[in-house]
């Protein structure tokens, strides 16, 4: 499984598994796919590291074996090493970790690689790109957070925009936007250098996930 590394110049787009209904997950992720998702995304959050509790690795499991889209977990937990593993076994595609949790990013990130799944790292909008200098060639992405982790539905952060044309001048990789991404955050994030559209409360909140997910990746390839 290589989605990243296969990505090449385009624009795609993914829901973000939080805004969906946890009762028909799979029919809601196959309802994005039929409006042009090409990456599911999937938040997993401990109320530790963030004040929420989604799903693991047993919910990721399930989803794989419901779905042909690759799933990319972005994991919002404290000591997420000792997830990694069964997240891999559950066949995700690629594993983003938040660098405020790894104690030992560099050992994490080898970890993930050698799991036989991608790597990235998700900057809250704190955390600056240069942080990530010396574990750059272990990444096979970026991700930009554009709201602070724990929820769907919160405002977009304008900062994010600069964010994300930085990650790509220092290190030329494929970057991930997630948080209040809408047909009008998707473009500017996609004209700064953003691949990656990740979506929740704006493809699942309307009741036409289809539609809606066709809309947003629409609009972010007008950003090019
Ligand atoms: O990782 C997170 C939040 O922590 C995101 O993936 C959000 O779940 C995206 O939701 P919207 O901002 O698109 O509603
Ligand atoms: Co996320």
């Amino acid at each position: 499984m290589a989605f990243w590394r296969e990505l090449g110049e385009r624009v795609v787009g993914g829901p973000s598994i939080l805004s969906a209904d946890f009762a028909h997950l799979a029919k809601d992720v196959e309802r994005t796919k039929a409006g042009g998702a090409e990456v599911v995304h999937f938040d997993v959050m401990d109320n530790h590291f963030v004040p929420n509790l989604t799903v693991g690795p047993a919910v990721a499991a399930a989803l794989v074996r419901a779905t042909d889209l690759p799933v990319d977990a972005h994991l919002q937990v404290e000591r997420p090493e000792s997830l990694v593993p069964a997240f891999a076994e559950a066949g995700v595609a690629s594993i983003t970790l938040q660098p405020e949790t790894a104690l030992h990013l560099h050992r994490t990130l080898t970890l993930i690689k050698d799991s036989g799944c991608e790597a990235g790292v998700a900057l809250t909008p704190a955390t600056p790109p240069e942080s990530l200098r010396w574990v750059a060639h272990l990444l096979d992405y970026v991700l930009v957070m554009s709201v602070e982790p724990g929820f769907g539905g919160q405002r977009f952060i304008p900062e994010s925009v600069e964010k994300v044309r930085r990650v790509r001048e220092l290190y030329g990789l494929p970057v991930q936007a997630d948080g209040g991404i809408t047909p009008v955050t998707a473009p500017r994030m996609v004209r700064a250098g953003a691949q990656v559209l990740v979506a929740g409360s704006a493809v699942f909140d309307g009741g036409d996930p289809e539609r809606d997910m066709r809309k947003l990746i629409e609009a972010g390839r007008s950003g090019r």
